[in-house]
């Protein structure tokens, strides 16, 4: 009998989670799964109730978050062959959007029933475990702007990227990949594991997630009218081809920067040594995916996922 444990993190996005710990344990018990339930009450809970659930001999843990509680979660999980399985109940569901998980609660969680487990690519940056992007840069400030917000959800973090914007100075980095050195001045520079930052941002639309190997996005400076358009491009699929980005994949990284700073890991802030490592772990992680995901095409996955959200924000609104 599969034995798992659900996690939900109340505060995560801004979906109302009343009765989601009802309705995974209806649909699971009646398969015949041992399913206990735990919430989170703060930073680091997740990988504590998740370490617990290993040790209680849990062959699935399911995280029900965003990137942050995913990230604290799959931390615990990486290496020990016990599955993690994902509801998307977070403010840009990142790394379920990348695996095509659907972020519509009961679609997610037919996901977990098909019981499809995948290895999937996890990547260290000085010690910290992240499964989508990290970065330094404008994502790095944005990230730290929206922690400091009272609300969630995807408007909030429309509102944290005009208002970091508005007063962001690029910075200089020095970057060796491939026994290559590059200097240069740059608006943000994102090591991705998965394709996308959350909410439909595609910074890597290429990555893969299982070969190995990271892919990194460098968008250089440039002026207010040509980096507003790496954002449209980012938003349509289409930012490997505009000017300002360099792109390349490794499997190994190492980023300077002048000082200590602002990064962000899986979309958490986090401030970090001047120096950055990172590295990519090939397989290190199990999870629970779709049996059938559609490949990556420039507008029309965007503008389906765009429809997909306004649907599912017309039915929680019903709902609450
Ligand atoms: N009960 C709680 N109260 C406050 N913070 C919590 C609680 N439980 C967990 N957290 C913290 O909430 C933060 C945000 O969670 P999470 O990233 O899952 O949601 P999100 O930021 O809304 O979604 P996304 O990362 O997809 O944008 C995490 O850093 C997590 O450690």
């Amino acid at each position: 009998m599969p034995k798992a444990r659900l996690i939900i993190n109340p505060i995560s996005g801004t979906r109302n989670k009343a009765g989601l710990d009802r309705m995974v344990l209806d649909v699971l018990s009646q398969l015949g799964w041992e399913v206990e339930v735990a919430y989170t009450k703060g930073h680091g809970d997740a990988t504590r109730l998740a370490l617990s659930a290993i040790e209680k001999g849990c062959d699935t843990v399911i995280a029900a978050g965003g990137d942050g509680t995913i990230n604290e979660t799959a931390a615990a999980l990486c290496g020990t062959g016990v599955i993690l399985g994902i509801l998307p109940c977070g403010s840009g569901n990142g790394l379920a959007r990348h695996l095509g998980i659907p972020v519509d609660l009961k679609e997610g969680l037919k996901v977990i029933i098909e019981n499809h487990a995948m290895e999937i690519d996890y990547a260290t940056v000085n010690d910290c475990k992240f499964f989508c992007t990290c970065g330094v840069g404008f994502d790095a400030a944005v990230s730290a702007a929206f922690a400091k917000k009272k609300t969630r959800g995807k408007l909030t973090y429309i509102q944290s990227t005009f208002q970091t914007y508005a007063s962001y100075e690029p910075e200089h980095y020095t970057i060796m990949a491939n026994g290559k050195t590059l200097t240069e001045k740059a608006f943000l520079v994102a090591v991705c594991n998965a394709s996308q930052y959350g909410n439909n941002a595609y910074i890597a639309p290429s990555a893969s997630i299982n070969d190995g190997l990271l892919d990194v996005t460098i968008i250089h400076a440039g002026n207010t009218l040509s980096t507003a358009l790496v954002g449209v491009d980012m938003l349509t699929g289409f930012i490997e081809r505009n000017m300002l980005i360099h792109t390349f994949r490794t499997d190994n990284i190492i980023i300077e920067r002048e000082r200590k700073g602002a990064s962000h890991v899986d979309g958490e802030p986090m401030e970090m040594d001047r120096r950055l490592s990172i590295r990519c772990h090939h397989n290190g992680l199990k999870v629970f995916t779709p049996t059938v995901v559609h490949p990556f095409r420039p507008i029309l996955t965007p503008v389906s996922a765009m429809f997909n959200d306004f649907r599912i924000a017309v039915n929680n609104l019903f709902q609450k």
